[in-house]
């Protein structure tokens, strides 16, 4: 079964943890002997999330398209991040599986040998186009699935959809998301659409790490790749001034679900 791995965040700014979770992810899953891991999706937040210190959008892809250049594999996407207003997680993912689906028809029509063929066997087996698309797994840190527990943070209808298609969890200091899982109704259904990644080589790697040394002119060498280091200087990025944006507004997903202000 072919898998192709999405990673939502804010990625403010991108780190060599964040890369180093697609290698484990495909590593864990292909190891499965299930999947084959096609492709993996970086995909930036939107301003509109509103998170403290997120600095522009276009700034995050570019690093993001830089930390990259060197995968064979990982790529990054840009719809999330041009959203005039913050999208849900769930709905990010619907749109990238629905232009799965339509790549894989696309395919199939240029096939027009064996369309006929194909046409015929989905019309007698309508499930067989189940397998024909790769699945989408959504991958992220074990902070962000014990997240789905916070109120008003996440629609239970949206953890519903996400744990639906699958979810790679990277395992992150202090986390338990084995226990997490075990006390979630509806985490404890879809346990087996959880992929749970244990990162034995921890490490503490975090953006707000990396911002803060960025503020006090200390060297976040090796904790990026190169390219990104250079592209932070170029562009003079993260100062006192950058982390106080969105310090007096609250994140889009908490004022959308909640009175707390406008979303
Ligand atoms: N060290 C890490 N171990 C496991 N997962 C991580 C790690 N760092 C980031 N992630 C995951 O990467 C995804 C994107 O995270 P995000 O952009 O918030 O990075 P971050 O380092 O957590 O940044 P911040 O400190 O600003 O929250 C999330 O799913 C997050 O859980
Ligand atoms: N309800 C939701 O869909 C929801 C809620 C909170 C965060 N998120 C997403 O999770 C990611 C978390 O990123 P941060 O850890 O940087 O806050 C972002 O991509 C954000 O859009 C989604
Ligand atoms: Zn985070």
């Amino acid at each position: 079964m072919e898998v192709v791995l999405i990673a939502c965040g804010s990625f403010n700014p991108i780190t060599n943890m964040h890369l180093r979770m697609f290698e484990l992810a495909r590593d864990h899953l292909q190891d499965t002997e299930k999947y084959r891991v096609v492709r993996g999706i970086i995909s930036p937040v939107g301003d509109g999330y509103r998170k403290k210190g997120l600095i522009e959008a276009r700034h995050r892809v570019e690093m993001a398209r830089l930390a990259t250049k060197t995968s064979d594999w990982i790529e990054v996407d840009t719809w999330e991040s041009l959203q005039p207003d913050w999208v849900e997680t769930a709905k990010v993912v619907r749109h990238h599986f629905e232009e799965l689906k339509a790549a894989q028809r696309d395919e199939d029509e240029d096939d027009t040998v064996s369309y006929g063929k194909k046409r015929r066997m989905e019309e007698e087996y309508p499930s067989i186009n189940e397998a024909k698309h790769p699945k989408l797994f959504l991958l992220c840190g074990a902070d962000v699935l014990e997240s789905f527990g916070i109120p008003n943070l996440w629609k239970p209808e949206d953890v519903e959809e996400l744990v639906g298609h699958g979810v790679v969890c990277i395992t992150r200091g202090g986390s338990d998301p084995e226990k997490f899982v075990h006390q979630s109704d509806v985490l404890w259904r879809h346990r087996r659409g959880i992929h749970l990644v244990r990162e034995w080589v921890t490490n503490e790697i975090s953006a707000t790490h990396v911002r803060r040394s960025l503020r006090r002119g200390r060297s976040v060498r090796y904790l990026l790749p190169d390219a990104v280091v250079t592209y932070v200087k170029e562009e003079q990025l993260y100062s006192a001034q950058s982390e106080q944006k969105n310090a007096d507004v609250v994140l889009a997903p908490l004022a959308r679900y909640t009175d707390a202000g406008p979303s």
